[in-house]
């Protein structure tokens, strides 16, 4: 496993008031920790929440992903936990930790648009409800944290709660149901039925929160609802959270 990062500065110091991140001690450590349930936002968020603060940006869906899709690939039952428990450990995963570029390898092959076809967003659950598959998952994460630089965005469902539990800033994005339905339904271009979005959406959510919560906030956890925000103002709020608690 490896990643790459935005490379943050060494120096201590407060940007500038013109600039966008004023308010920010520069070169104080920073984690940022988002989950919310599929089409709350967080990937799109956090990403650009990510760039302006010049911090690493770490997608731990993807991570899920692509587990699925080597698994699909390699023949191996998603039924069967040991085998994707296995299929965990194994895996030679490279994610790009920079918000400026979606990478994701598998044993160097170019996975990054292939984690998002529907075949692996229907088969993830399983993987997701693998709990050695997730013990490996989050040893994995923890170390891209760890091994970040001095600032970094990680977005997931149990980011808050067990991967960065001691996280400077924690937030809850949430979004109402219709909402999210409607914003995954027009980023897949309008392709999807009603009734495969709600698979998509609904039902893997009911799945995934079979064994990790991130329907309600965990004591000192924001709740963010993006209901009636565009995606501007959902970033600009996810700021203004970062320099409530973190400046
Ligand atoms: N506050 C918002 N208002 C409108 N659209 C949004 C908002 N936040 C995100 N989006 C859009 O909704 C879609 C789903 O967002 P995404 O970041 O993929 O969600 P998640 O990672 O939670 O599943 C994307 O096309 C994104 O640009
Ligand atoms: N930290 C995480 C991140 C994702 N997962 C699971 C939940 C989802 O079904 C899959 C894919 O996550 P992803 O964030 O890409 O899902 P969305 O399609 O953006 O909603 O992985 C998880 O269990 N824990």
């Amino acid at each position: 496993m490896s990643a790459d990062s935005t490379p943050t500065t060494d120096a201590t110091r407060t940007a500038g008031a013109a600039s966008p991140y004023a308010g920010f001690r520069l070169g104080k450590s920073l984690v940022v920790a988002i989950d919310g349930p599929s089409g709350s936002g967080k990937s799109s968020v956090s990403r650009e929440v990510a760039r302006r603060l010049r911090a690493a940006y770490l997608d731990t869906g993807a991570m899920y992903r692509a587990v699925t899709l080597h698994c699909i690939a390699s023949g191996i039952d998603l039924q069967e936990g040991s085998a994707v428990e296995a299929a965990a450990r194994d895996i030679e995963l490279f994610i790009s930790t920079s918000p400026d570029r979606e990478s994701v390898t598998i044993s160097g092959d170019d996975v990054t648009a292939a984690i998002r076809e529907p075949e692996v967003s229907s088969a993830v659950s399983a993987v997701a409800t693998t709990m050695g598959a997730r013990a490996e998952l989050i040893r994995r994460q923890r170390a891209l944290i760890a091994g970040a630089g001095h600032r970094i965005v990680a977005e997931g469902r149990d980011i808050t709660t067990v991967v960065a539990p001691d996280a400077e800033v924690r937030i809850l994005l949430t979004a109402s149901e219709e909402a999210r339905l409607r914003r995954r339904g027009d980023q897949l271009g309008g392709t999807q039925s009603e009734v495969q979005l709600k698979q998509q959406v609904i039902d893997r959510d009911a799945k995934d929160s079979t064994v990790v919560n991130f329907r309600q906030a965990a004591d000192g956890v924001v709740t963010l609802d993006s209901s009636d925000l565009d995606f501007e103002q959902t970033v600009s709020a996810v700021l203004d959270v970062v320099r409530t608690v973190a400046h």
